[in-house]
């Protein structure tokens, strides 16, 4: 038999039975709980490290979208919203119920969303304890004292040692993160990766918040200066956005999602981070390090031999080793996380081909050819089965957390470049000096430095050049930054290479842009790449 405060919120999920119920429980609780469980163990800074099992990222292909009346039109199908049928849903919900029953479970009242005018509230059951610190740490924590019994406008239910039979479930495999726009609710089992939870509510918000709130949902994190003036960095999985956004000159609002309203700027959609730590030094990220102590989550890390201290030089279990923790554990992270519309936008790619420039100034048509495009490497780690950098067009920089047609994210964000006086900055993260495998990633330090000239002003005056190919603008030098690394084609051996595979990739775009040519018109066409074809003419 469930308590009364366990029965309000878990009789609405279908949950009458459980060993026992852990409710809202502090971080020092879920660390102890995780370490009685052994779940995890204590690294020497007081972070609990716990591995997430077989699945070290992401499994976009086990990542379904209900298909009822509510979503048939307006969800968009197609490979990356996979649809999932309404009865097998209640299938799995009812297994998982069964599942449950007999163990101890975490439930956790949080919130998504740092303007309350935009806030969903969240009820999540964990079956780790660890799952649940990482819960407190990423979703927005209730004030404490506040009555949280509420009906919850969306709810996950996270199981990892749950596992679905295909022949029977309608999954691919064992493992599944299915959103039901309907029932209200996320079910994920057969996989420990704790991001699924969060990019699982961030595909809820991607689909709620254009439809309900003329508000622009945003694979981005964000930053603020002294004045006021926000930045925010779009980027695909391993750009760099957890990783410039925390800069100790500019407060911190938030390393991954964020939504921008029609009239109150924008706003964080997490209360916490989840930064990469594959390789993590106190010299080059000193806020990530920091952040890591009591509290905060490693996962997927492992210890130097004979002691406690983690190595972050060790990749044996993945590449895409992570720490969570609350956004508070940055030292000069704004709270609440909400700031003006944003002055600067930069598009973060990591081009494994090195072939643009490592930073560059787009008008509104390269914007929103840019946008739309979403070019960039998959770094490995990520998402499960990519091992080395993989060309990719993911649309609007986040394509697979979309439920609605990527041209309506575009659409908006066309639409708040024109009302708002905003530069866009397209830069690369990836490499320089040849391809990958040839080339090396751009020096975090430099691309610091370039970010700090364009958000400082000192690139209103300097000399711009056209790139030949892209036609993006690109600065003549930048304080801080060797002249000789601006200009890509500079910084390979062989010159004829650099042309031939920058004549390549422009190809490439072309080619992916045609599944736009509906929407594409003449401005957002004057933002493409020449072709060969079009280049000898
Ligand atoms: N020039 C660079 N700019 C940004 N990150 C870089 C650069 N060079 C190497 N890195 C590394 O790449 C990774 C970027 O990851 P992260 O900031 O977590 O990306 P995201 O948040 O977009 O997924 C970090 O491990 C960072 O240290
Ligand atoms: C958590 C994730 O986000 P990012 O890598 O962009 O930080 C993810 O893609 O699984
Ligand atoms: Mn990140």
């Amino acid at each position: 038999m469930l308590d009364s405060a366990a029965t309000t919120r878990l009789a609405p999920l279908g949950i009458t039975q459980a060993a026992q119920v852990h409710l809202n429980l502090t971080p020092e609780q879920l660390t102890q709980e995780a370490l009685r469980r052994h779940e995890g163990v204590l690294t020497d800074t007081g972070a609990l490290m716990a591995d997430t099992g077989q699945f070290t990222g992401r499994s976009p292909k086990d990542r379904f979208v209900v298909k009822d009346a509510g979503t048939a039109d307006s969800v968009w199908w197609g490979d990356i919203n996979i649809p999932f049928a309404e009865d097998k849903f209640d299938q799995l919900h009812q297994k998982m119920v069964q599942y449950l029953a007999d163990k101890e479970i975490y439930v956790r009242d949080a919130y998504a969303g740092a303007n309350p005018d935009y806030q969903l509230k969240l009820r999540v059951v964990n079956e780790l304890a660890w799952h649940n610190l990482f819960c407190y740490n990423m979703f927005l924590r209730p004030a404490e004292g506040a009555d949280t019994s509420w009906t919850p406008d969306f709810s996950i239910i996270c199981a990892p040692g749950f596992e679905a039979d295909p022949a029977v479930d309608g999954t691919r495999q064992k493992n599944f993160a299915i959103l039901n726009f309907s029932k209200k609710m996320i079910l994920i089992g057969g996989t420990g990766y704790a991001g699924e939870m969060k990019k699982g509510i961030f595909g809820v918000l991607n689909y709620l918040l254009p439809h309900e709130r003329a508000t622009l949902p945003m694979h981005c994190s964000a930053n603020v200066g002294k004045d006021g003036d926000t930045a925010i960095f779009f980027g695909l999985s391993g750009t760099g956005k957890t990783t410039l956004s925390a800069d100790p000159n500019r407060g911190l609002i938030g390393d991954d999602e964020h939504g921008w309203t029609p009239d109150a700027g924008i706003f964080n959609f997490e209360g916490g981070c989840y930064a990469k730590v594959i390789d993590l030094s106190a010299e080059k990220e000193p806020e990530i390090w920091n952040a890591i102590k009591a509290g905060s989550i490693v996962e997927n890390t492992r210890f130097v031999p004979g002691t406690t201290t983690v190595d972050y030089a060790n990749k044996s279990v993945t590449e895409n080793t992570r720490t969570a923790y609350p956004i508070n554990f940055i030292p000069n992270a704004i709270e609440p996380s909400v700031a003006e519309a944003p002055k600067n936008i930069f598009f973060l790619t990591a081009d494994a081909f090195g072939v643009l420039p490592p930073i560059s100034k787009l008008d509104k048509s390269h914007a929103m050819y840019h946008f739309m495009s979403g070019y960039t490497a998959k770094v490995a780690g990520t998402e499960m089965g990519v091992t080395e950098p993989q060309t990719t067009f993911s649309a609007c920089f986040g394509a697979v957390f979309l439920p609605l047609h990527p041209t309506k994210y575009a659409e908006m964000l066309g639409k708040k470049m024109d009302e708002n006086e905003v530069n866009v900055w397209l830069v690369n993260t990836g490499w320089s000096g040849g391809s990958y495998g040839v080339g090396s990633r751009m020096k975090l330090g430099y691309t610091r430095a370039m970010i700090t000239a364009a958000l400082n002003g000192e690139l209103n005056d300097v000399e711009f050049k056209k790139h030949p190919i892209f036609g993006v603008e690109v600065p003549a030098s930048v304080p801080g930054v060797p002249t000789e690394i601006l200009d890509p084609r500079a910084t390979w051996a062989d010159q004829e290479a650099y042309d031939k595979t920058a004549a390549d990739l422009a190809q490439k775009f072309v080619a992916n842009f045609q599944k736009y040519a509906d929407f594409a018109n003449d401005e957002i066409l004057a933002g493409a790449p020449k072709t060969a074809v079009e280049a000898s003419v």
